[in-house]
């Protein structure tokens, strides 16, 4: 069975909270905030699937607290709902003007309320599925480069406020032009999803994101990893590449696929872009491949 959507309901009358979680209980998780503000300390720590928003509410209204949800990243994507006694026409473009998907007037009829709850939650999760979809590569399985992006951005703006430390590293597959020349495409493509799953299979924390960067190019984003450990966790990714022991007899350095990996490490905040930081992993793969492949190097 699927799991229950959280519900936010936010309103400061006692009597259409609870009116509006009798009404919504039985298919969703339904949660209460009487003001603004209670609401904007519930979205910091719980997930929402939708908002039921009212507009009448004192000190901060409904239309202002639309606006703070639409301009945080994490809450943006969050559908709302308003659901007020303004039953003006200006109330209601203005409402659905500043982002939400429905206007729904009190008095209400129960049935309406459901129906129209249940709309939203099912285009939200047709939206969360695209989104998912268009994240990951179509061959590996695995994060495409467009995830990569965002999630280094991210991790890098948090270990730039933080002063945490954060490695970076761009990983090739050695000689897999040959490797395509020899066993044709179609085996090609077959292998790189056996490296990718077994990437995959190495990042054992959380935190750990491997990515298909393109062609026979995959990275990896570790946050709180210093360089020394990227490094560890860099030559066991190699090993386990190794390990798959994928006949390559055409590679110049193997008997098998292996892979050259590129490390960088942003200590103390310092470097300046996250770019900056993929250059540096990019230049330590470049060494590597020099050096002999089949190798870690770190910038
Ligand atoms: N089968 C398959 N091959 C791909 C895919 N994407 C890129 N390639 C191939 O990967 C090969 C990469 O070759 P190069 O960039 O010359 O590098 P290499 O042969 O791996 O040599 P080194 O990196 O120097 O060790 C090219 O022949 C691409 O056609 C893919 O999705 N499937």
């Amino acid at each position: 069975m699927s799991k229950k959507a959280k519900v936010l309901v936010v309103d400061d009358d006692p009597l259409n909270r609870l009116v509006l979680e009798k009404t919504l209980c039985e298919e969703h998780d339904v949660f209460l905030a009487k003001s603004a503000e209670e609401a904007l300390a519930f979205v910091r720590t719980t997930q929402f699937d939708l908002i039921l928003l009212d507009i009448v509410m004192p000190v901060m209204n409904g239309f202002e607290l639309i606006v703070k949800l639409k301009e945080n990243p994490i809450t943006q994507a969050i559908p709302v709902i308003f659901i007020s006694a303004n039953q003006e026409h200006a109330d209601e473009s203005k409402g659905l003007e500043l982002g939400a998907m429905d206007y729904i007037t009190k008095p209400f009829s129960a049935s309406i309320v459901r129906v129209r709850v249940r709309n939203q939650l099912l285009i939200k999760q047709k939206n969360d599925l695209l989104e998912m979809l268009a994240s990951i590569d179509g061959l590996t399985e695995i994060p495409n480069r467009r995830y990569l992006d965002e999630n280094l951005s991210r991790e890098w703006r948090r270990s730039k406020r933080g002063g945490s430390v954060l490695s970076v590293l761009l990983m090739d597959i050695d000689y897999f032009k040959r490797y395509n020349d020899t066993y044709g495409h179609r085996a090609g493509d077959e292998c790189l999803k056996k490296v990718a799953q077994s990437l995959l299979a190495q990042c054992k924390r959380g935190s750990d994101f491997i990515a298909r960067y393109g062609g026979e190019e995959f990275a990896a984003i570790l946050p709180d990893v210093s360089k020394e450990e990227a490094i560890a966790f860099a030559n066991k990714l190699r090993s386990a590449v190794n390990k798959l022991n994928i006949e390559h007899k055409t590679s110049l350095n193997a008997q098998c696929i292996t892979i050259s990996i590129g490390v960088a490490t942003m200590e103390d905040g310092r470097s300046t872009s996250e770019h900056s930081l993929l250059e540096e992993a990019d230049l330590g793969l470049y060494e590597a491949k020099e050096a002999g492949r089949n190798r870690v190097v770190a910038h």
